[in-house]
């Protein structure tokens, strides 16, 4: 089994490697600074570590970001939050600064869907979203090429938010659609079809291995596998934490017979997926790409996230100069986004959408 990325847990407050690390500031244009990674750190933070290690160190991550293990470490998070903010500031406090750089180019919005769009609950079949942030969303498409870049199926996404105007890219960016022809950002008119599905011949490799994880994982209380089409989810949010180690250990004992798919880490969730190098960073290039923006310099992408996942979107901005990334969330943590946005992440993700939308018009 090969592993990446299986680094971020839930709610911990990850201060002690946010604000140690020394970041290289990059200019983009306009008048702020995005900070990046040492490359050093990039590189040895994607290092395939021995599954058994990786794993014990994942369910270590997810026991600390408990409530009760977060209280010995909450006032190192007061102490360390304020150098946080400094290096990503809240994007509403940043908004002029946004605008400016914004100015004269087209933007075009990312947006990640559970915590971002939608607030974290133990159900994932009810992380429903407001009517008010759809009706935002909407209004935000009428102007903004929009696309909604989510680890959730297509289908399942799309049952949440409903608005046909929008490009979706689901399973981590392994399943893309855009819009009907009717809407005014589809340049190519060809309707709602596929756009890419890269790892289309494994479709069924990904429905048997879901099946063997229902199956694997049945005995364990709250567990809960969810088919995503490209990759299936094992959810942890339900489960007794005493029992996260040997649920870890029965997803991996499922995938080390899977070469071709590999497990990453999300929201108290371990999601399994293929090997292939694609990601949601390669998606958003592959949505800028069938919008018309591949070469451009008149692009100004925003993409919006609160998982491990979104980094790969955050870092494809930086690597392209162009635009920039939000993260939604309350703690510090390791993040490649220039901004962030704090919960409760709805008011905030709402205020940022109206404040574009009234300087758009
Ligand atoms: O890329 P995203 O849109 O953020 O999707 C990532 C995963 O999100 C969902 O799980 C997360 O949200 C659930 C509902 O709030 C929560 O119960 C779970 O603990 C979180 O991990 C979704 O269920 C997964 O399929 C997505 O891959």
């Amino acid at each position: 089994m090969t592993q990446q990325n299986v680094v971020v847990s839930d709610t911990k407050p990850r201060i002690k490697r946010a604000v140690s690390v020394a970041q290289k500031p990059v200019t983009v244009p306009g008048r702020y600074i995005q900070y990046s990674y040492p490359r050093s750190r990039r590189v040895l933070k994607n290092l395939e570590i021995n599954g058994e290690q990786r794993i014990n160190s994942w369910v270590d991550s997810m026991r600390a970001s408990s409530p009760t293990h977060a209280k010995s470490t909450l006032s190192l998070a007061e102490e360390q939050y304020t150098s946080w903010i400094l290096r990503h500031p809240s994007a509403l406090d940043m908004f002029e600064q946004i605008v400016d750089a914004s100015q004269g180019k087209q933007i075009v919005m990312f947006l990640d869907y559970d915590g971002t769009l939608s607030p974290i609950v133990n159900d994932p079949d009810c992380a429903y979203m407001s009517d008010s942030m759809r009706k935002t969303v909407r209004n935000l498409a009428r102007c903004f090429p929009t696309s909604i870049v989510t680890g959730r199926c297509i289908e399942k996404v799309y049952n949440f938010v409903q608005l046909a105007e929008l490009y979706y890219a689901g399973s981590h960016g392994m399943d893309i659609k855009g819009p009907s022809k009717s809407f005014k950002f589809n340049k190519d008119k060809k309707s709602e079809e596929v756009l890419f599905q890269p790892a289309s011949e494994l479709l069924p490799l990904i429905a048997e291995v879901y099946q063997e994880l229902v199956e694997k994982t049945k005995s364990t209380v709250g567990a809960r596998v969810e088919n995503n089409k490209f990759c299936a989810s094992v959810h942890f949010r339900c489960v007794d934490e005493k029992k996260w180690s040997e649920l870890a250990q029965q997803v991996r004992s499922v995938l080390k017979e899977y070469p071709k798919l590999r497990l990453t880490q999300g929201r108290k969730v371990l999601e399994v997926r293929p090997t292939i190098k694609w990601d949601k960073g390669k998606a958003l290039e592959f949505l800028l790409q069938s919008l018309g923006f591949a070469n451009s310099s008149d692009v100004f992408p925003i993409y919006i996230g609160d998982d491990k996942t979104d980094e790969d979107a955050f870092k494809k901005l930086i690597d392209r100069g162009q635009g920039l990334g939000i993260l939604v969330s309350k703690f510090p943590k390791e993040t490649s986004a220039s901004y962030s946005l704090q919960e409760p992440n709805e008011a905030s993700i709402i205020s940022l959408f109206h404040r574009l939308l009234h300087h758009h018009s």
